[in-house]
């Protein structure tokens, strides 16, 4: 499948469209029981596809989150597929959370799994661990680019536990900020903003990191569920705000299984984000 334009640019559109929302496709096994499903393929696959039903029209950005689907087996990878296609088919851009890092060599493999245009996999865009190193990263950044997709590198995570590392100080500076530098060089000069997005959660503290020369895209997990709002993410964003990404699952998800009260709880956070930066 060919892309045409790069990944930055097609975020942008996207964004522009529909506001700047990722809503996370995620199965929990306590979503499937409140939603009246069992936990096995079939209900996997029919809670997957509703809410790709529900919001591929209508957000800008869909998040599968591979581990749900890979706990099935290959049927669940299987269904991994079918989402991202139809998703894809739906409109929205869809980025694949996987969280790959290893040696560089490894990675060229993941990089094809996820980025090169002839898997079924491939989706617009893919999250990566940077913790093996920036650099091992290199083939998935490169074969992303060069196909006109993304990816979004852990920063500073939103989960409690990332602190104690990501914020750790070295002699070259902060861990998280060196991750965002070395994102900014790859971004440089790319018009709208560059393939190489970050994550930076929405529970993270305002001023942990300078994002100021970033020029790429933000995906800040964690509104909702993990404790995050709307109203929070000017103080923790600032001045880059309008690069953010914000990303919720459960608090979106939990209102299926019908179509028409997903999109609802959908909108209901697209309009706050929309008044958030009017
Ligand atoms: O720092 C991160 C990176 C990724 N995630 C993922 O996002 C969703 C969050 O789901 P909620 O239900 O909105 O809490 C989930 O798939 C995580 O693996 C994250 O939360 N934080």
């Amino acid at each position: 499948m060919t892309l045409g334009a790069p990944f930055g640019a097609r975020l942008a559109e996207a964004v522009r469209r529909r506001g700047p929302l990722c809503v996370g496709v995620d199965p929990h096994p306590s979503l499937l029981g409140a939603w009246g499903l069992g936990e096995d393929v079939a209900s996997l696959e029919r809670f997957a596809l509703t809410a790709v039903e529900a919001l591929a029209d209508q957000v800008a950005v869909l998040k599968p989150q591979a581990a749900f689907f890979e706990a099935y087996g290959s049927a669940g990878v299987a269904v991994l597929e079918r989402v991202v296609t139809e998703a894809r088919q739906g409109g929205a851009l869809v980025l694949l959370d996987v969280k790959r890092g290893d040696i560089g060599s490894t990675m060229t493999a993941y990089a094809k799994a996820y980025l090169d245009e002839h898997s079924p996999l491939a989706a617009d865009a893919v999250t990566l661990s940077p913790y093996l190193g920036y650099g091992s990263l290199a083939p998935a950044i490169g074969l992303a680019e060069q196909t006109g997709r993304g990816v979004f590198v852990l920063a500073r995570t939103s989960n409690p536990e990332g602190a104690g590392l990501q914020r750790a100080v070295t002699e070259g500076g902060g861990v998280a900020q060196s991750i965002v530098d070395a994102a900014a060089a790859g971004n440089a000069g790319a018009d709208p903003m560059g393939h190489i997005g970050l994550v930076v959660g929405a529970t993270v503290r305002a001023g942990e990191l300078d994002l100021s020369r970033l020029n790429g895209p933000i995906l800040a997990p964690g509104l909702g569920a993990q404790g995050a709002t709307v109203d929070g993410l000017r103080a923790t964003f600032g001045p880059v705000l309008p690069q953010v990404l914000p990303a919720t699952a459960r608090d979106v998800l939990r209102h299926g299984p019908g179509t028409a009260e997903l999109r609802k709880a959908a909108r209901r956070v697209q309009d706050q984000l929309t008044t958030l930066l009017d």
